[in-house]
């Protein structure tokens, strides 16, 4: 189509976000959701409430600066998850969930959530990380014979109800490529398949969608293809700039479309740019990407400089924000002021926060204060000396972290200066390994858990009892003694070699240590969206990080003083702290990451100190912060093993450190894990078989290494047999003296039934295949 944005109907947009949090400021859509999952309500009432939350969004932004009438509000919102809308508006329901879709191609939302959350058998849609955030989306299963077409027009039908009630948004829609990139072949698919390669005819579809968004008024639709700015996402797809060409080709040859606004967040898609061709918007990331060397593929285009970070809750340097989109304005048609990505990945408004310091209240801003800085660089974009005073302020809310008691604590800093590399190392392994046998005297295959129990109502009522006032310190820590009672005999009955304390009295792994250090904020309202209905409150990482006082040593002597086993601490690592925190902006992630490293280290040492001979440090989300380009990965696990190594180094020779990790795909990152240099590692494996074991195997790990025998994900008991025979494969191919035996994963999520029988089927299998090994095979560490 010929339209441009001079001559468009529409005002032209001065700023815009490129998405909003879907959850509602009170979580009223997982409440809604819920209701309808538990049959509290039907599916009509619960429509009105989702209906109800995207209505409330569109006013609030409307109030907040973005007008209502020239599409700079987007229409973003979810019930679920944006990749398993897209999958249902094309037609990409699997096979097993045919049945839920209607006559009309449509899905309704308790088919949806079908999908979305499994039934009976049949597995739902697997879920994975969204780029480098905590968000979590379903994964579309696409295969030859996938049948693509435009089925559910549920998008279309939000977008016209914000028109009807007097807004004019922007639709958001995954990108064609980076639905193909983030799909998995379907199961059945040949060898080699690849789901982009359908990407012709999943265009079809896409067309149709575009043509309905303009019959239904819709002036821009923004395609989201942040597939492209991951290494991982393109790797193995030959020629894909010209397949990205092709189909921006063909869908802007679509007559009568809407205009096209694609965005690429998360990263730096330069490499992608000129393929767009055609399209009238450009939405970059210029928090993580940078801006493109060669600016004519901007030429003639409306350009959205991300220059405000949608993926932290620190208020923005908008006087730099300003001068970097000022770089843009010689290039592009028109600039508009944006987000680097969408806001759903903070909470809604900091000024819910009464709770919060008032000076810490200050730097932050959460969703609603980054849709006004979007707002106040539109202004200064057109007359900067309308909004001086404001950008002064925002100036002054910045510097004034620089000053505040806290942010940086000289105690701190001198302690880090003055590390030496011995900081960062232990003994050889093998001296460990003898001083460790000395101490421990384990059998071969010791079994143990990975640290959490099941997270009880009782355990969940005291906690709220206690958070509430209701219950005084002395009454909660003695109804947790009595719990650690209950763990560690059950334990002992079932005959598990290494004893942990069950961690009843964490909220959360990560929120626990947070909320006993200095240097932490957790927030009262600062929800954000995990997957689906789920959230979590990310603490904030604001200040120099101390620990005023011993946290686990308590639960872990009272523990040791119950039973005669050895028994297991149980820390979380300084990496996984920082990736499910929003951590401090004001200097190198490593530098942070080392602070939180001390205050473990000392952890450890007191822990060691209390006699307890055995450290867990967890870092399940090692893998889940490594930079989507492969050229910043050599950086990160740098100083994130390193700060693992400044957490456990100070441990003594005869004191075993462990490590968790909850994945299986030990060999992409295989050179960390051995440099974690942790005599312990356990990980996920049952799902996969013990597939791991290959990468164990080829890598020659020579460390402790426990793969995960049985699923945590689900309420199934394996049996002692199936257990078993995972056994003697891991024996087969990993020396029987560096195998242990454990879940894949914490118990929290478990219940009591389930866990102790299959916790009994470990202990079982573990005996059976001990006595398979040959006599005087030296046992495990
Ligand atoms: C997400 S990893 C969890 C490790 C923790 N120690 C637990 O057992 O729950
Ligand atoms: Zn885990």
């Amino acid at each position: 189509m010929s339209q441009t944005t001079t001559s468009s109907s529409t005002p032209a947009w001065t700023a815009t976000i490129l998405g909003y949090p879907r959850i509602g400021p009170d979580r009223e859509t997982k409440k809604a959701l819920e209701a309808l999952w538990s049959g509290k309500a039907d599916l009509a009432s619960t429509e009105e409430q989702l209906a109800a939350v995207r209505a409330a969004t569109v006013r609030r932004l409307n109030a907040l600066g973005l007008p209502a009438h020239d599409a700079s509000i987007p229409s973003s919102y979810s019930a679920y998850d944006q990749v398993l809308d897209a999958a249902v508006a094309v037609g990409a329901v699997p096979e097993r969930f045919a049945d839920l879709v209607g006559q009309d191609g449509t899905v309704d939302l308790v088919g949806y959530s079908t999908i979305a959350r499994g039934r009976g058998a049949q597995a739902p849609l697997e879920m994975t990380k969204w780029f480098d955030t905590n968000y979590h989306y379903l994964v579309p299963e696409i295969g030859p014979d996938t049948d693509f077409r435009f089925a559910d027009d549920r998008g279309v039908r939000e977008f016209a109800e914000a028109l009807a009630d007097g807004f004019l948004t922007r639709p958001v829609v995954v990108g064609p490529v980076t639905f193909l990139l983030l799909a998995k072949a379907a199961d059945g698919s040949s060898e080699g398949f690849a789901p982009i390669s359908r990407l012709d005819d999943l265009l079809g579809a896409y067309e149709d969608l575009l043509a309905a968004y303009a019959a239904a008024g819709a002036e821009w639709v923004q395609l989201d293809e942040p597939g492209l700015v991951s290494d991982s996402a393109t790797a193995g797809v030959e020629g894909l700039a010209d397949l990205v060409r092709g189909a921006y080709d063909r869908l802007t040859a679509l007559a009568g479309r809407p205009r096209l606004l694609v965005a690429t967040p998360y990263g730096d898609a330069s490499g992608y740019l000129a393929s767009f061709g055609e399209v009238e918007g450009l939405a970059l990331d210029l928090v993580k990407g940078a801006l493109p060397a060669d600016r004519s593929v901007l030429a003639g285009k409306t350009v959205v400089g991300g220059v405000v970070d949608g993926h932290n809750i620190w208020r923005g340097d908008l006087v730099q924000a300003l001068a970097t989109l000022r770089q843009l304005e010689g290039s592009a048609a028109h600039v508009v002021a944006g987000t680097s990505t969408s806001l759903l990945h903070v909470p809604h408004d900091v000024s819910r926060e009464t709770q919060l310091d008032e000076r810490l209240r200050g730097w932050l801003a959460f969703a609603d204060q980054k849709v006004a800085e979007v707002v106040l660089l539109g202004k200064a974009l057109g007359d900067a000396a309308s909004v001086e005073a404001e950008l002064a302020a925002s100036a002054a809310g910045r510097a004034d972290r620089l000053t505040a008691p806290g942010v940086v604590r000289p105690e701190v800093r001198d302690r880090l200066a003055a590390l030496t590399p011995e900081a960062f190392g232990r003994s050889d392994y093998a001296v460990r390994r003898a001083a460790q046998d000395e101490a421990l005297h384990l059998p071969a295959l010791p079994t143990t858990t990975i640290g959490s129990f099941p997270q009880t109502t009782e355990i969940r009522r005291a906690r709220a009892a206690w958070t509430r006032g209701d219950l005084d310190q002395a009454g909660y820590e003695e109804f947790l003694r009595t719990e650690i009672d209950r763990v560690v005999q059950l334990q002992e009955e079932l005959g598990l070699d290494v004893v942990v304390h069950g961690e009843p009295e964490r909220n959360d792994m990560v929120q626990y240590f947070a909320e006993q250090l200095d240097g932490f904020a957790v927030t009262q309202h600062g929800w954000v969206q995990s997957y689906g209905s789920r959230g979590v409150r990310p603490p904030i990482l604001w200040g120099d990080v101390t620990r005023p006082a011993p946290i686990t040593v308590p639960w872990s002597t009272y523990t040791a003083s119950r039973t005669t086993k050895p028994v297991k601490g149980m820390l979380t690592g300084p990496v996984t702290i920082l990736a499910w925190s929003f951590v401090r902006d004001d200097q190198p992630l490593g530098d942070t990451a080392n602070q939180v490293a001390l205050a473990l280290r000392d952890e450890v040492a007191d822990l060691e100190a209390a006699g307890i001979g055995i450290v867990q440090v967890d870092e399940p989300a090692l893998r889940e912060l490594l930079p989507l380009k492969t050229a910043d990965q050599a950086a990160y696990l740098d100083w994130s093993v390193a700060s693992f190594r400044l957490a456990t180094a100070g441990a003594g020779d005869a004191t075993q450190i462990h490590t968790h990790l909850c994945y299986s795909e030990f060999g992409e990152v295989i050179d960390a894990i051995d440099g974690l240099d942790a005599d312990v590692t356990s990980i996920e494996a049952a799902r996969s078989r013990m597939e791991v074991l290959g990468d164990i195997a080829r890598a020659g790990f020579a460390r402790g290494i426990g793969p995960g025998v049985y699923d945590i994900h689900s309420p199934r008991v394996p049996s002692t047999e199936e257990v078993v025979s995972l056994l003697r494969s891991a024996v087969g191919s990993v020396p029987a003296r560096q195998l242990w035996v454990n879940p894949d994963c914490g118990l929290k999520t478990r219940g009591y039934a389930e866990t102790t029988e299959s916790l009994r089927h470990l202990v079982e299998a573990a005996r059976t295949v001990r006595a398979e090994l040959p006599t005087g095979a030296p046992v495990a560490n």
